[in-house]
């Protein structure tokens, strides 16, 4: 019988300690990197609030030195971007030489980052579609979805296909209760996401609204539409096209969601800095490097570095 993978959580906040306490909870033997909280989470265990059931676990096995940590089958990259700085030190203590580095961050740039550190080989991507917050020491409140599409990473950015290693963390993720979906071009796929990001990410914090508003109000939601078609036109020139009535089908999403605050605006609305270069510098970059502008998309990148705190 093949042995349970093991994972390490690195970054025990929303994502992270939703998904790392799914696993848990299933039976895989899970370790989290911790920071603020450690000495709560050590003592009391992670808490999840979850529109699928509560649940407690008691005892987690929590770090707050990855040196500490032991090299786990999978390594769980669950930090936001912003604090991607730490992972030069974090990884090579925790990446052992069979370990897979699984990255569940939002945006473009994480994998190149994390593949400088450990090589593009072992990395594999999943874009949560999840609603979750962390709201306290070892508290976390899941509010919705739940979705994980995961793919292979290759840093040429072709597809990557669907590997036996991700058949085998699909099972694993399936067997946790955690939702997945596999794709075979993991690129293109971050792209399709952008194109939710990118116009509704920043324009809640640029208008100061949740979503409901940026589809219902005309002149916010035009301005989105053509986000939309900008990040649209940019997957065509950096890797490859997006269906044509996905931008509609997106938008028709949105305007069938619960008001919502994207993560951005969360961030925002805490004083926290906002995941601004993953979600809009690399797209505007990656794009003019393929010959295409995001005239849109810069103005509302502008307009983010100024309303970002300063760290
Ligand atoms: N939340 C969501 O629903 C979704 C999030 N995402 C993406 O997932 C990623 C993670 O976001 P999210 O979980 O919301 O973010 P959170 O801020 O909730 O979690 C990040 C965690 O990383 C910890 N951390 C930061 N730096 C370090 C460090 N040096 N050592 C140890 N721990 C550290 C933080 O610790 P501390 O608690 O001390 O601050 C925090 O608990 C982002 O890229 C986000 O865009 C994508 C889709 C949905
Ligand atoms: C898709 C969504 C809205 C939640 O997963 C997100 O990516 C975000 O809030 O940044």
């Amino acid at each position: 019988m093949q042995k349970k993978n093991q994972f390490s959580i690195i970054g025990t906040g929303a994502v992270g300690g939703y998904y790392g306490g799914l696993l848990q909870r299933a039976g895989f033997d899970v370790h989290f990197l911790v920071r603020s909280d450690y000495k709560q989470i050590k003592t009391d265990g992670l808490r999840v609030d979850s529109v699928n059931g509560n649940f407690t676990l008691p005892d987690v096995q929590a770090y707050n030195d990855p040196s500490e940590m032991p090299t786990c089958n999978v390594v769980i990259v669950a930090l936001k971007t912003t604090a991607n700085a730490a992972l030069k030190k974090i990884l090579p203590r925790v990446v052992g030489e069979h370990s897979l580095v699984l990255t569940l961050q939002n945006g473009l740039g994480g994998e190149a980052e994390i593949a400088d550190i450990v090589g593009a080989d072992r990395i594999l991507a999943g874009l949560c579609f999840l609603c979750s917050n962390k709201i306290g020491p070892g508290h976390i409140s899941h509010l919705d979805y739940g979705m994980i599409t995961l793919g292979e990473y290759r840093a040429d950015g072709e597809p990557g296909g669907i590997s036996s290693r991700l058949n085998q963390l699909n099972k694993d993720l399936q067997a946790a209760n955690i939702p997945t979906q596999l794709v075979e071009d993991l690129a293109l796929a971050r792209w399709k996401k952008l194109v939710w990001n990118i116009p509704f990410n920043g324009m809640s914090v640029a208008c100061d609204c949740l979503t409901d508003e940026l589809v219902r109000n005309p002149e916010k939601r035009l301005i989105c539409e053509k986000l939309m078609h900008e990040t649209a036109a940019a997957s065509n020139a950096v890797c490859r096209p997006i269906e044509p009535d996905f931008l509609a089908k997106m938008i028709r999403n949105t305007e069938k969601m619960k008001p919502y605050a994207p993560s951005m605006k969360l961030d925002f609305d805490r004083g926290n800095p906002m995941e601004i270069e993953a979600i809009y510098g690399h797209p505007i970059r990656a794009a003019e490097a393929a010959g295409v502008n995001m005239p849109e998309t810069k103005k509302l990148y502008e307009k983010l570095k100024k309303l970002n705190p300063a760290v």
